[in-house]
C-alpha cells in the first residue's frame, strides 16, 4: 500500500500539486492521465524523493528509505551509463546481484546476447527503455513506477511489457503514466485523472464502458 496525505508541490511559486490524499493498493496496476505538464512527472519524483514537497508518503506505513530496495523506477529519460555495456548496467540496477540470471535475460527475448555486450552509447531509445523493463522483470519489485515507457517501444515490446506487468502485479504495486491509451486500457485495474493539481480516482471506471479517451475527454479537455 502507498499512502500519500495532503501533498502539495509547487515550483517557483506555481503549484503543481494540490493537497493530494490518497492510497494505492498492492497487487493493482494504476494508471495516471493527465495534460503534458499536468504533473504526473512531479508526482512520481515526490514519491521517490527525488523533490521536495509538503505532506508525507509512505509506503505499507515506513518512510521511502525504509523501503527503496523494494521500489524500481523507469523514466522516459532512464539514466544508464554509457560507457558500460547493456549486462553491466543491468547488475547495477538490480538490488540484490543474486537476481543477475543470464539464462532468464535470453528467455525474455527483449535484447540479444550481441547487443547487451555492446555500450550502452550505441543503443536506440527502445532498446535503452527494454533494458530498463529487463531490470524490472529480475528486480521483481514491491514497487514498481514507469513514467512514459511504452512510447517507443515496438509492438512485440508492447505485448511482453503486458504480459510481464500481468506476472509482476501479482507481487507489486504498479503505478504507470503516459499517453499511450490503447496499451494501458487493456492492463490497468486502477484510473486517476490529474488536472490543475488535483489527483482524482476514476472509481469504476470500467463500469460506463468508456474508453480511457472518453473518460480522458469529460475529464479533462472539458477542464472538469
Ligand atoms: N525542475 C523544475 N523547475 C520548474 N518547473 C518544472 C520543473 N520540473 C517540471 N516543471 C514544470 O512543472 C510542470 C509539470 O511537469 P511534469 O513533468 O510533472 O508534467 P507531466 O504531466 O509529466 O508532463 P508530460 O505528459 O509532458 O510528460 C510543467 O509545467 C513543467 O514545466
Amino acid at each position: 500500500m502507498l499512502e500519500v496525505n495532503n501533498l502539495s508541490k509547487s515550483y517557483s511559486n506555481t503549484p503543481i500539486l494540490k493537497n493530494v490524499s490518497l492510497t494505492l493498493n498492492s497487487n493493482r496496476i494504476h494508471f495516471i492521465m493527465g495534460r503534458n505538464g499536468s504533473g504526473k512527472t512531479t508526482f512520481i519524483k515526490c514519491l521517490l524523493g527525488l523533490e521536495h514537497y509538503e505532506g508525507t508518503i509512505t509506503y505499507g506505513g515506513k518512510v521511502l528509505e525504509d523501503v527503496r530496495k523494494g521500489i524500481f523506477a523507469i523514466f522516459d529519460d532512464i539514466p544508464l551509463y554509457n560507457d558500460l555495456n547493456g549486462f553491466q548496467n543491468i547488475r547495477l540496477m538490480l538490488s540484490d546481484k543474486k537476481f543477475f540470471d543470464k539464462n532468464y535475460i535470453a528467455e525474455l527475448g527483449l535484447l540479444s546476447d550481441k547487443k547487451l555486450k555492446e555500450n550502452i552509447k550505441n543503443y536506440s531509445l527502445g532498446e535503452r527503455k527494454k533494458l530498463a523493463l529487463i531490470a524490472a522483470i529480475l528486480n521483481n519489485p514491491k514497487y514498481l513506477i514507469i513514467d512514459e515507457i511504452s512510447n517507443g517501444l515496438d509492438i512485440e515490446t508492447l505485448e511482453t511489457l503486458r504480459e510481464k506487468l500481468n506476472v509482476l502485479r501479482q507481487n507489486s504495486l504498479i503505478l504507470a503514466t503516459g499517453h499511450h491509451f490503447e496499451f494501458y486500457e487493456s492492463i490497468i485495474d486502477e484510473l486517476l485523472v490529474l488536472n490543475a493539481g488535483t489527483l482524482t480516482y476514476i472509481s469504476d471506471y470500467r463500469k460506463g464502458g468508456d474508453k480511457l479517451y472518453e473518460i480522458y475527454k469529460q475529464y479533462i479537455a472539458s477542464g472538469k
